[in-house]
């Protein structure tokens, strides 16, 4: 059994669906929890222990103090969206709540690794990258795993095939200013229209549906939780275990001045490297837009600051 420690702030949905995914994939020995709300914390802690039998992990309530401990520490805690608002609305409540759980960290372990997850996540990654003060590599976001998982798996649908031979990437803001990475599509090392022509309405179609999935889900059942608890145990078991493996995150980029996702290597020490990505015409130009969408709402954070 691995002696590794992930803490988890914030036990709502995100946050409890996250450990018990964490949990069945057996990537550390100990998972902490922590939430403002004493009570249902306790609860979540409760329940999710019932399962523990199935991995023989340990999860506990604790503390921020106990967090600041931890390996990874995963930032759920935060508002999330109603019907018809984007991630970018929450910014003034989440800004409010990173910080205080940042404070209440503090000092952190020098090597550990923040993954933020609560929304508008690559606003909430850079802010928290300045207010930790720990080293930028140290500090990510889920980014566009998530929205690369939909269409990765909206394309193997398309062509039968397990979503694992699919290499497609969402790239940008997590959030409405995405893009799709076309040009940079595969299947066995061909390119997607080799394999799947697609025509520019279906492209479009396709982008829409992928940038659109969580706000439909938030219609109909008022959270998303499985998609991102997946895209969260991914990461965690990169780093974890430094499998360094290639993935959409949201990272700093100088280029940009902001976070925002590309392709990243992820392994002990958080981002441990980039690789190369290269993008049309067309694509450069809207990860250019979805980058100023991100600075100006970065831009209203200073008065916090
Ligand atoms: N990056 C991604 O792909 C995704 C991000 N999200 C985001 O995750 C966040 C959480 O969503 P849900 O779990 O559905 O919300 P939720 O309302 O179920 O849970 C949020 C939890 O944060 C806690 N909290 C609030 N302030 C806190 C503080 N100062 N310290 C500790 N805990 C605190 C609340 O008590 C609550 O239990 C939202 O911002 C949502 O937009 C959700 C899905 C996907
Ligand atoms: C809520 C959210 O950010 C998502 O499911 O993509």
């Amino acid at each position: 059994m691995s002696a590794h420690t992930i803490a988890i702030i914030g036990a709502g949905s995100v946050g409890s669906t996250i450990a018990h995914t964490l949990l069945l994939r057996r990537v550390v020995g100990d998972l902490i929890l922590v939430d403002i709300d004493d009570k249902l914390c306790r609860a979540q802690v409760d329940d999710l222990s019932d399962g523990t039998s199935l991995a023989n992990v340990r999860i506990r309530q604790g503390t921020l103090a106990d967090a600041c401990r931890a390996e990874i520490t995963i930032i759920t805690a935060g508002a999330k969206q109603r019907p018809g608002d984007t991630r970018l609305d929450l910014i003034d409540r989440n800004f409010k709540v990173l910080k205080s759980v940042l404070d209440g960290m503090k000092p952190l372990r020098e090597d550990a690794v923040l993954l933020l997850v609560a929304n508008p996540v690559d606003v909430l990654t850079a802010m928290a990258q300045k207010i930790s003060g720990l080293p930028r590599n140290q500090v990510l976001g889920s980014g566009t795993l998530l929205d690369s998982m939909r269409l990765t798996r909206v394309l193997a649908h398309r062509l039968k095939i397990a979503d694992r031979s699919v290499q497609a990437t969402v790239i940008g803001e997590h959030g409405d200013s995405q893009c799709v990475a076309w040009s940079a599509t595969t299947v066995a090392g061909q390119h997607l229209f080799e394999v799947l022509p697609l025509g520019a309405a279906e492209r479009a179609e396709i982008a829409e549906s992928t940038r659109n999935k969580a706000g439909a889900i938030i219609a109909a059942k008022g959270f998303t939780s499985f998609g991102v608890a997946a895209a969260t145990t991914t990461l965690c078991e990169s780093i974890i275990f430094d499998q360094r493996q290639v993935l959409p995150v949201s990272h700093w980029h100088d280029e940009y001045q902001c976070c925002l996702s590309l392709p990243a290597v992820l392994g002990r020490n958080g981002v441990v490297d980039t690789v190369p990505f290269q993008l049309e015409g067309e694509e450069r130009t809207a990860l250019e837009g979805s980058a100023k969408s991100i600075r100006d709402v970065m831009a209203t954070c200073a008065q916090y600051l």
